[in-house]
C-alpha cells in the first residue's frame, strides 16, 4: 500500500482536466487516477492516501457516478487513511450551494474513519452558503471554473504544496 488514489467525478470535464493536473503535480508514478464512472469499491484499499474529488450538480448534489456510488461508501473502511478533497464549482450561479458535494462526501468519509488534510482558506471567494465549510474553511480545495478559471493554476500549485507535506510524500 503506497501511494496516492485520486478518485473523481467529472461530468462536463472539468473537473477531469484537473485531476489530470494534478496527477502531473505530484507525479504520474505517485498518483493513479479513478474515474468514479468505472471504479469497484476495492480499489480504495490499494492507497494510504486518497484525494477526493466531486463537482456540485442539480442545486447542492453529488456529481452523477459519485451519487450512484455513494451507497457503497458504507462498505469500505476508511480508518487510517488521510483523504483531501478537492472540487469545482460555480460560486456565482449557485452561491446558496457552493461546493456543497465537498461537505457532503467529507461528512461521509470522516463518519468512516478517514482523516481530512488539505483544508483550504475561503479568502477569494463570495459566496452565501456551502456544506463544504467547517470552521471558517473548506474542507478541500474549492475550484471555479465559470468564474474565477485564471485562479486555478496557482491555486492548485499552493494546495500541492501543502498536500506534500500532509501526506508526508
Ligand atoms: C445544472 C447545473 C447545476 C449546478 N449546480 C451547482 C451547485 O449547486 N453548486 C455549485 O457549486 N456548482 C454547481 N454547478 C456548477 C458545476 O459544478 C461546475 O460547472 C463544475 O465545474 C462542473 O464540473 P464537471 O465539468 O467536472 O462536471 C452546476 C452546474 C449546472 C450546469
Amino acid at each position: 500500500m503506497s501511494g496516492i488514489g485520486l478518485f473523481y467525478g467529472s461530468t462536463t470535464g472539468k473537473t477531469e482536466i484537473i485531476a489530470e493536473m494534478i496527477q502531473q503535480e505530484l507525479g504520474e508514478e505517485v498518483v493513479g487516477l479513478h474515474n468514479m464512472a468505472d471504479v469497484e469499491g476495492s480499489e480504495f484499499n490499494d492507497y494510504e492516501n486518497l484525494i477526493i474529488a466531486c463537482p456540485t450538480w442539480n442545486i447542492g448534489e453529488l456529481q452523477s457516478d459519485w451519487d450512484g456510488f455513494f451507497p457503497e461508501l458504507d462498505d469500505i473502511d476508511f480508518s487510517g487513511k488521510k483523504v483531501a478533497y478537492f472540487g469545482t464549482g460555480d460560486q456565482v450561479g449557485y452561491a446558496d450551494n457552493f461546493m456543497d458535494a465537498l461537505g457532503i462526501l467529507e461528512e461521509k468519509i470522516s463518519e468512516l474513519g478517514g482523516k481530512t488534510v488539505g483544508y483550504w482558506s475561503t479568502d477569494g471567494y463570495e459566496f452565501n452558503e456551502s456544506k463544504a465549510v467547517r470552521d471558517g474553511k473548506f474542507v478541500g480545495l474549492a475550484l471555479d471554473e465559470d468564474n474565477q478559471s485564471e485562479m486555478t493554476e496557482q491555486r492548485v500549485k499552493t494546495w500541492i504544496s501543502q498536500l506534500k507535506q500532509e501526506f508526508g510524500v
